[in-house]
C-alpha cells in the first residue's frame, strides 16, 4: 500500500515548494492559534495558490469558532479541516456548514484516549492520532512528541486513519512498519527550530516515505 504524506505548518514559499516538489499529499496551515506556525488566512491564500490540485491544503485549528473557519475557507481557500480539541458533535457540525473533508486529532496517551477516536465515526471523514501533549502545554500539536505505537495494535479504527507524532525522516520507515498507517503528518521534524521548516529535512522525510 503506498504511503502518504502530510507536511504540517507550512508559512514560506520555499518550504511549501519543497513539499510539493517531494511528493507531499496534503500541506498543513495553522490558523488562529498561538503557535510560531499561525498564518494569516489572507497570507495562507498566497501560499495555497502555489498548490497543485493533486495536492490537498489543510487548515488546522483548535476547536474553531465559525467565523474562524469562515476565513480560512473563504480567505486562504483550504479544502480540508483538521480540528484538535473539537467535540464529536462540534466536528460534525463544522463538517455539515462547510461541505468539505474534514479531520478529527485525537490525542492519544492510552488505550482509552485512543477508544474516545469512536465517537467521531459519523462526524468527521479522517481522524488524526496525534500523541497527547504534556498538560499545560501551550499547543495541542507540533510538540515532536511521539506515541507508543503498539496501542494501535490490533485497534479497529472507526474512519480512515492518519499518524502523527513525533515523526522525522529517520523514524517514519518504522512507525509505518509498526502500525500500518497509509498517511502520516509531520510538523516539528521537519524544522530547524520551532515553526522553522528546513528544505532539507522536508525533502529526506519525503524521500524516506517515497521508500516505502
Ligand atoms: O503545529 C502546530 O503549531 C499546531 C498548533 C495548533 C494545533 C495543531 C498544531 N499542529 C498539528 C499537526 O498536525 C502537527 O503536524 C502534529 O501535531 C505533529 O506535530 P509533530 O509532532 O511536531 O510532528
Amino acid at each position: 500500500m503506498p504511503v502518504s504524506a502530510k507536511i504540517c505548518g507550512l508559512s514560506t514559499e520555499d518550504t511549501l515548494g519543497a513539499a510539493i516538489a517531494g511528493g507531499a499529499s496534503h500541506v498543513g496551515f495553522v490558523f488562529f492559534a498561538p503557535s510560531p506556525r499561525d498564518v494569516d488566512p489572507a497570507r495562507a491564500a498566497a501560499l495555497v495558490a502555489m498548490v497543485p490540485d493533486h495536492v490537498r491544503a489543510v487548515g488546522v485549528f483548535v476547536d474553531p469558532d465559525d467565523a474562524a473557519v469562515e476565513r480560512a475557507v473563504s480567505v486562504a481557500g483550504i479544502d480540508t479541516l483538521q480540528l484538535h480539541k473539537t467535540a464529536p458533535s462540534r466536528v460534525a457540525a463544522l463538517r455539515a456548514r462547510f461541505g468539505i473533508e474534514t479531520w478529527a486529532a485525537v490525542a492519544v496517551k492510552t488505550r482509552a484516549d485512543l477508544d474516545a477516536a469512536r465517537s467521531y465515526a459519523g462526524a468527521a471523514d479522517r481522524i488524526l492520532y496525534d500523541a497527547k501533549t504534556p498538560d499545560g502545554a501551550a499547543l495541542p500539536g507540533g510538540m515532536g512528541v511521539r506515541f507508543d505505537w503498539s496501542l494501535l495494535d490490533g485497534f479497529r479504527h472507526p474512519l480512515p486513519w492518519a499518524l502523527s507524532g513525533g515523526l522525522d525522516a529517520g523514524n517514519v520507515a518504522e512507525a509505518v512498519r509498526r502500525t500500518g498507517a497509509t498517511l502520516v503528518d509531520v510538523s516539528s521534524g521537519v524544522e530547524s527550530a520551532p515553526g522553522v521548516k528546513d528544505v532539507d529535512k522536508i525533502a529526506a522525510f519525503l524521500q524516506s516515505v517515497a521508500q516505502l
